[in-house]
């Protein structure tokens, strides 16, 4: 922790005094300053010397336990849930919980929750420390309704800020409907949210549950993947593009038309590629508003009119039609074609889907026209299971004329559906910059490359970024370099814009999927960074596209509100004030700002500060921190 306390946000608030008082040399474990103040008054003080975690750092994942085989014990009538069961396992396992590190840095007092718990460290030398939010009742996931998805999403939104990533707990027989909700649901998502469970329940010898918890933990808490993810036997899957597809095996998901996001092998391998990019600055938000009068139809030879008749009649609005190979319907039924129309002409929303496990429907055939002819909209290679969410979404979209509806489902809105790539592959040996790097180290296959142009490409994006060089920018991106990428000390080209404070960069980077939510090397995002260096726009863009500060960040502004309100400088705290701070969170010693600045006669200060305070229409209201993360 020593050499990080000069240059940063985070680090520039650190208290070494803390340590001196207490004459205890800090342990190698990057522990933030209020835990290491609590760490003074605790018991295990004596221990810490046997803290042996080398210099890493610590993130938060919060898991929302719903239920599913992963926590079920058997009983008379066969598995089911057992509640408040799953803490105190895992607590047992030194594989997903050390005890002694928890002890030792008094991570129970500090977060006043039974139900945190601590990973031993990863290999990228992370802390990962998770809070369970268990459901009551716990549910086999045949039971879960629109109702369970809406209160999934709502503790998401409500405990946005104070977690890294989010893993939730789930059964697997209609996981992929739920990932699949969630991705339209949660708009401008930001952070990580993995769904995971198992096949055998956790408490039994042989068991899919813990490492695929352990992995879903690591990834949720290590990696700004900011998606809707399904994590399943060593692989991370795009959560709307997943099937259930085997009912007894480990390997149970399939994510038939998009390869995973990831694969856990020796190390995690992230297929940057493929990750989302949000492309817009907008906060996030979850919309739990559902509508429920869809449903999704299998065509099978000797369908019925009648039956087609009697599925589409009011109040259905929306349905997904399963039909053969790459979107077929017999054209030799007029009966059923004509119940069809009729209920497009209606204004019911028909998607065309195939039955068959990968592939897309397409105009191929006689078979397939007929289908557009009867209205339906063609559902690409979208699995049945989100094709029936996104309608759900896009159909309680009540702002929205029918229309606009049918103009969103054929939007891909989250991945969840393969754009027509035809002509728009980046070439890589587009880039003459990489193709002369690459000729004078003899490389050409295209996987060398590639390796080449994503070693060079997060610096040169960095200087890029640091000189304003949008054009240079736009370049690297062509080039088909991810400007999301960090570079050695993981600062990604959004801090060093935000640092310097280009807005119009900060702006096209932020549309070219950024996270706001990147930490480099000492824990900053570029929200410390650009209040760090006062680019007060740069702030408010940021804010407005979801940044905050982490809880620890926001205790710790305390001590530097104070220094500012002891040396005057009004636009210091202003920015703070913009950043999100509390402007009443009081510095180490207990003193607020304003009791500094009153001390210090600084009485404009003191004006200031109490308008702020008294103003409930100032932008960038102080969020107030309470000991307790807000789910409880
Ligand atoms: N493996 C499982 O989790 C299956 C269980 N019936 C569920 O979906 O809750």
């Amino acid at each position: 922790m020593a050499e990080c306390s000069t240059n940063t946000l985070g680090r520039a608030l650190s208290h070494p005094t803390l340590i001196e008082t207490n004459d205890v040399s800090p342990p190698s474990v990057q522990l933030h300053p209020s835990r290491w103040r609590k760490l003074s008054s605790c018991s295990s003080l004596e221990n810490l010397e046997k803290v042996t975690s080398p210099c890493g750092s610590e993130s938060r994942v919060l898991v929302i336990n719903t239920g599913g085989t992963i926590g079920m014990t058997l009983h008379d009538t066969g598995y089911a849930p057992k509640a408040n069961a799953l803490v105190e396992n895992l607590r047992k396992l030194p594989i997903l919980h050390d005890e002694l590190y928890a002890h030792q840095t008094c991570l129970y007092e500090y977060y006043k929750l039974e139900n945190t718990l601590v990973l031993p460290p990863s290999k990228l030398n992370k802390r990962i420390i998770y809070t369970i939010l268990e459901y009551s009742p716990l549910l086999d996931s045949s039971n879960m309704t629109t109702e369970d998805w809406g209160r999934i999403g709502k503790d998401i939104e409500k405990n946005y800020e104070n977690f890294d990533g989010f893993v939730i707990l789930h059964g697997t027989d209609t996981m992929a409907y739920t990932a699949s909700a969630l991705s339209f649901m949660c708009e401008h998502l930001g952070k990580p949210i993995v769904l995971t469970g198992s096949q055998v329940p956790i408490y039994e010898l042989r068991n899919d549950g813990r490492d695929n918890l352990l992995g879903a933990l690591l990834i949720a808490g290590q990696f700004v993947i900011p998606e809707v993810c399904l994590y399943f036997y060593n692989k991370l899957y795009r959560g709307n593009r997943v099937t259930k597809v085997d009912a007894s095996s480990f390997n149970a998901f399939n994510s038939p038309n998009l390869p995973p996001l990831a694969t856990a092998e020796v190390d995690f391998k992230i297929n940057w590629d493929t990750v989302w990019r949000a492309n817009t600055t907008a906060k996030f938000q979850v919309r739990t508003e559902l509508n429920r009068n869809v449903g999704l139809l299998r065509l099978f030879p000797g369908i019925t009119a009648s039956t087609v008749r009697a599925f589409l009649q009011p109040p259905m609005q929306g349905v997904v039609l399963e039909t053969y190979g790459s979107g077929n319907a017999p054209d030799n039924r007029p009966d059923l074609l004509e119940e069809l129309s009729k209920a497009t002409d209606n204004g019911v929303i028909i998607v065309n889907c195939t039955q068959c496990l990968r592939g897309t429907v397409s105009a191929s055939y006689a078979t397939g026209r007929v289908l557009m002819d009867a209205g339906l909209l063609a559902g690409g290679d979208m699995t049945p299971e989100a094709a029936l969410s996104k309608l759900s979404y896009v159909l309680a979209k009540k702002e929205l004329t029918l229309d606009a509806q049918k103009k969103m489902m054929a939007q891909n809105l989250r991945g969840e559906m393969s754009a027509d790539l035809e002509g728009a592959k980046l070439c890589l040996s587009d880039s003459r910059f990489i193709q002369v790097i690459a000729k004078s180290l003899s490389v050409s296959c295209k996987e060398e490359l590639e390796a080449i142009r994503d070693a060079l490409t997060p610096s040169l994006a960095c200087a890029a970024a640091k000189i304003g060089d949008t054009e240079a920018l736009v370049a690297l991106k062509e080039m088909g370099s991810d400007l999301r990428l960090g570079d050695f000390d993981g600062r990604t080209p959004l801090h060093i814009a935000a640092c310097e404070g280009h807005l119009r960069l900060v702006q096209y980077l932020l549309n070219q999927g950024a996270s706001v939510h990147a930490k480099d090397r000492y824990g900053d995002t570029p929200l410390c960074n650009a209040v760090r260096f006062r680019h007060k726009d740069v702030v408010r863009l940021l804010r407005k596209t979801g940044a905050h500060f982490s809880r620890e960040q926001l205790e710790e502004a305390g001590s530097e509100l104070c220094s500012l309100a002891a040396s005057g400088d009004k636009e210091g705290l202003d920015i703070w004030r913009i950043a999100g701070a509390d402007l009443t969170r009081p510095g180490y010693d207990g003193k607020t700002a304003i009791e500094v600045a009153q001390a210090a006669g600084n009485k404009d200060v003191v004006e200031v500060l109490n308008s702020c305070m008294n103003s409930k229409t100032m932008n960038g209201a102080a969020i107030e921190f309470t000991a307790k993360p807000a789910l409880l």
